[in-house]
């Protein structure tokens, strides 16, 4: 393990076994390392054990098996007192912000430091971090008179309170609503660049791991099926899962259901293929379109394009009707394949190939 590793799952098992209940074996077999200054994505549906996961770092759950080593100490060796300073160095966010509704944002936010800090010095850590949040006109305010978007503010601001090195968010944007969500992830971001805070996200959108994430880990079952940058995640994906998730980031499945409906997508010609291009990075730059046609004397049709950034590096996704002669076009693709472009036959269901 490396100075810089904040998090290290060492093989972690967690296995559910209640009476005259199946075992449910939430995580499995879980090896995952997080360094500093990551803001380390886990995705997954419902039920893939990505709550369970994050528990283990603070040990809200303990693992069945295998070891969890956070800022270098290994959490199952610790004493009651030591494991209460290290959680102080773990803030946690919420979907719900789990705020307390009798109580002012200023009191919410400085509750992890009482009996800790002087009420002057919790005064102005609480200013400090109303201000960090955007905050400061709310003070006075009681969490049901906030907005959503408002709430999550201050569930960082009460989870930064004690200075934490590591911040681990729950399905945090997932109640918000897409410019909120936004927002949030915005001021996650600049936590990540300010402070030198370390991230571990879990979500099922793989929109918001998209916006700020560094690496990314998909699971499923309880198992981490895919990992790696999230620059490499989306240019290689390599299970069918991470596919999926990456496709929700550009609402493939409703366009391709419009791309199904056309005349020249449903009577596609033997000398016609549809076919879905991507790319990341310089790609881009270069004149594909127009090498088909120069240089393989295919055409090709573009029905659908959309370029997103990624850590501002340009990911590509077109989707393009192919018309020529049948070898022209299995060079053509060549072509593109050999030039870094990911390309990948489009099955229409009860449609054209
Ligand atoms: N305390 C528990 N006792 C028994 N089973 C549990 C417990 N906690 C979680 N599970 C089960 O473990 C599996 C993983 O749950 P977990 O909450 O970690 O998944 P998740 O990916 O976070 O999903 P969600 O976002 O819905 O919480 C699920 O099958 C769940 O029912």
């Amino acid at each position: 393990m490396s100075a810089e590793t904040v998090v290290s799952f060492k093989d972690v098992d967690v296995v559910f076994k209640e009476k005259k209940k199946e075992a449910v074996h939430a995580v499995d077999h879980v090896s995952l390392d997080v360094q500093r200054g990551d803001i380390y994505g886990i995705v997954g549906y419902s039920g893939a054990g990505k709550s369970t996961l994050v528990r283990i770092i603070n040990l809200l759950q303990r693992p069945t098996s295998g070891s969890v080593t956070v800022l270098g100490d290994d959490m199952a060796s610790l004493s009651a007192g030591q494991l209460r300073d290290k959680r102080r160095k773990i803030g946690m966010i919420f979907q719900h912000f789990n705020l307390m509704g009798s109580r002012t944002i200023a009191d919410n936010i400085g509750f992890p430091l009482r009996g800790i800090k002087s009420k002057a010095e919790i005064k102005a850590k609480v200013d400090e971090l109303l201000d960090l949040v955007g905050l400061s006109d709310r003070a006075d305010a009681y969490p049901a008179e906030l907005s959503g978007g408002q709430k999550q503010r201050v569930g960082i601001a009460r989870a930064l309170a004690s200075d934490p090195e590591l911040l681990i968010s729950d399905e945090a944007t997932s109640a918000l609503d897409p410019k909120t969500t936004a927002s949030i992830l915005n001021l996650l971001k600049e936590l990540n660049e300010k402070l030198g805070l370390t991230i571990v996200l879990i979500t099922h959108q793989m929109e918001a791991v998209k916006q700020i994430c560094s690496r990314v880990a998909v699971m499923d079952g309880g198992a981490v099926i895919e990992r790696g940058s999230l620059l490499d995640i989306f240019a290689h994906p390599q299970q069918q899962l991470t596919k999926d998730f990456i496709d929700t980031t550009m609402q493939l499945d409703a366009t391709l259901d419009t791309i199904a409906k056309q005349p020249a997508v449903q009577h596609l010609s033997d000398t016609e293929r549809l076919i879905r291009l991507t790319y990341l990075g310089d790609t881009t730059d270069q004149p594909i379109i127009a090498t088909l046609l120069r240089e393989y004397h295919v055409v090709a049709n573009i029905l659908f394009a959309d370029i997103q950034s990624l850590q501002d590096t340009p990911f590509g996704n077109l989707i393009i009707i192919v018309t020529g002669d049948s070898d022209n076009i299995d060079a053509a693709l060549k072509y593109l394949s050999d030039s870094g472009v990911n390309v990948q036959p489009v099955t229409i269901p009860g449609g054209a190939k």
